[in-house]
C-alpha cells in the first residue's frame, strides 16, 4: 500500500439500481416495493422533452408521498448541456422532502461538471436549512468522461457512486453498434475458423473501477438493454463483479433478482473466504506469512481478498 491509504467506499448495498421514467407515475409504487437497493427516478433520457416539467413535479411529489423503505433514493437530473438541469436541481432541493438521498449527474465530462452541481446543491441546502446532505452519483458515458475519469472520481466528497452508461458511451465513442451492453457480434478474434468473442466494455469498466477504488467511490455497471436476455445479463454482471464493480442497473423489473444474485457473494464464496482467514490465522500462530489452502498458495494478500467477500456479505446480510 502507498503511504496514501485507499479510502473505503460507502458501506451500503448497491447491488441493483432500478430505473423508471419520472413521467410514468404508475411505476413509482412498484419500484418502491421492489428488491432493488437503489431507486433512480429519471428526469433525463427516458423522459420526452415535452414532459420534462411534469416529470420533475411527479418526482418531487413522489419523494415525499411514496414509502421508499430503506432504499437509497436517487433522481437522475438532465445533463449540463441542456436547459433543464439547473431547474431540476433547484426544484428538487427547494421542494422535495428530505427523504431524497442522492442526485445522479449524467454525461459528466470533467471535474468541473461536478463542481457546478455541488456548488448549486450546497447553496440551496444552506439557504433552505436542509439537514440531510445530498450525495452525488455520476455516469461515465462519453469519451471525455472516460478520458477524465480519475479527476471526476476525485471531484467532490459528496460523490458516492459512478456508473458506466453503455448506450451513450457507445454513441460518444463512435462505436459501430446499437446494442446496450453485453456481447457485440463484431467484437471477436478469429482463430482456425472459430470465433472468440471479447468484451468491448472491459477497458472502460476497469478504468472506472481503478478511479473509484482510488477515491472511495462505488463502481457500478450500467444498463443492459435486452431485458429478454437473462443469460446475457448474468454473464455481463458476473464479469463486472469479477472486475470489482458492486452492482448493476435494472431497466426492467425482471433484471433485479438477477443483479441481486450476482452481486451477493454466494454461501460457497463466503465459506471459502472464512476458511482462508482461518488458515491464515493458523499460519500466523505458526509464525508463517504463507501457507497452503486446498492445494494452493494463500498469504497475507489472501487475507485482504477474503475480507472483501466477507465484508460484502456482512453488509448485505447483516
Ligand atoms: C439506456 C440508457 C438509459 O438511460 S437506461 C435508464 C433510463 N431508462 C429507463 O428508466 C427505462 C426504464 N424501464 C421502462 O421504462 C420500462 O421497463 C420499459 C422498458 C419501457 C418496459 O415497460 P413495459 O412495457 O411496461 O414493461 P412490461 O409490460 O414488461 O412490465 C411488466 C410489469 O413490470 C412493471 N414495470 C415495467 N417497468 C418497470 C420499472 N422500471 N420499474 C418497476 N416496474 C416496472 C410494469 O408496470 C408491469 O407491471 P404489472 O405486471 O402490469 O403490474
Ligand atoms: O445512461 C445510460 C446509458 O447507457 O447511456
Ligand atoms: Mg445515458
Amino acid at each position: 500500500m502507498s503511504f496514501r491509504l485507499q479510502p473505503a467506499a460507502p458501506a451500503r448495498p448497491n447491488r441493483c439500481q432500478l430505473f423508471g421514467p419520472g413521467s410514468r407515475v404508475a411505476l413509482f409504487e412498484k419500484m418502491a416495493a421492489s428488491d432493488a437497493d437503489v431507486i433512480n427516478l429519471d428526469l433525463e433520457d427516458s423522459v420526452a422533452p415535452s414532459d420534462k416539467d411534469s416529470a420533475r413535479q411527479n418526482v418531487i411529489q413522489a419523494i415525499g408521498d411514496v414509502d421508499w423503505g430503506n432504499k437509497t433514493l436517487s433522481v437522475r437530473i438532465n445533463g449540463l448541456d441542456t436547459p433543464y438541469w439547473y431547474r431540476d436541481v433547484v426544484d428538487l432541493l427547494e421542494q422535495a422532502d428530505e427523504r431524497l438521498d442522492q442526485i445522479m449527474i449524467p454525461k459528466v465530462g470533467c471535474a468541473a461538471d461536478i463542481y457546478a452541481v455541488d456548488a448549486l446543491v450546497t447553496a440551496i441546502e444552506t439557504a433552505k436549512g436542509r439537514s440531510k446532505k445530498i450525495s452525488l452519483e455520476v455516469i461515465i458515458e462519453s469519451a471525455a468522461g472516460i478520458a477524465h475519469v480519475e479527476e471526476i472520481a476525485a471531484a467532490s466528497p459528496r460523490l458516492q457512486a459512478m456508473s458506466l452508461g453503455a448506450a451513450d458511451f457507445a454513441a460518444s465513442m463512435g462505436m459501430q453498434t446499437t446494442g446496450i451492453g453485453g456481447t457485440q457480434e463484431n467484437y471477436y478474434m478469429a482463430h482456425e475458423g472459430a470465433k472468440y468473442w471479447s468484451d468491448p466494455w472491459h477497458w472502460a469498466q476497469t478504468a472506472i473501477v481503478a478511479a473509484c477504488r482510488t477515491h472511495g467511490v462505488l463502481p457500478v455497471d450500467g444498463p443492459f438493454g435486452d431485458f429478454s436476455d437473462d443469460e446475457g445479463f448474468i454473464a455481463q454482471a458476473k464479469r463486472s463483479a469479477t472486475l470489482g464493480m458492486v452492482g448493476k442497473w435494472a431497466i426492467h423489473p425482471k433484471q433485479i433478482a438477477l443483479a441481486n444474485e450476482v452481486f451477493t457473494p454466494s454461501k460457497e464464496q463466503v465459506q471459502e473466504a472464512r476458511e482462508i482467514l482461518a488458515a491464515m490465522e493458523q499460519a500466523k500462530a505458526n509464525g508463517e506469512g504463507a501457507t497452503v489452502y486446498k492445494g494452493r498458495l494463500v498469504d497475507i494478500a489472501s487475507i485482504k481478498q477474503a475480507e472483501v467477500i466477507v465484508r460484502q456479505s456482512e453488509m448485505i446480510n447483516g
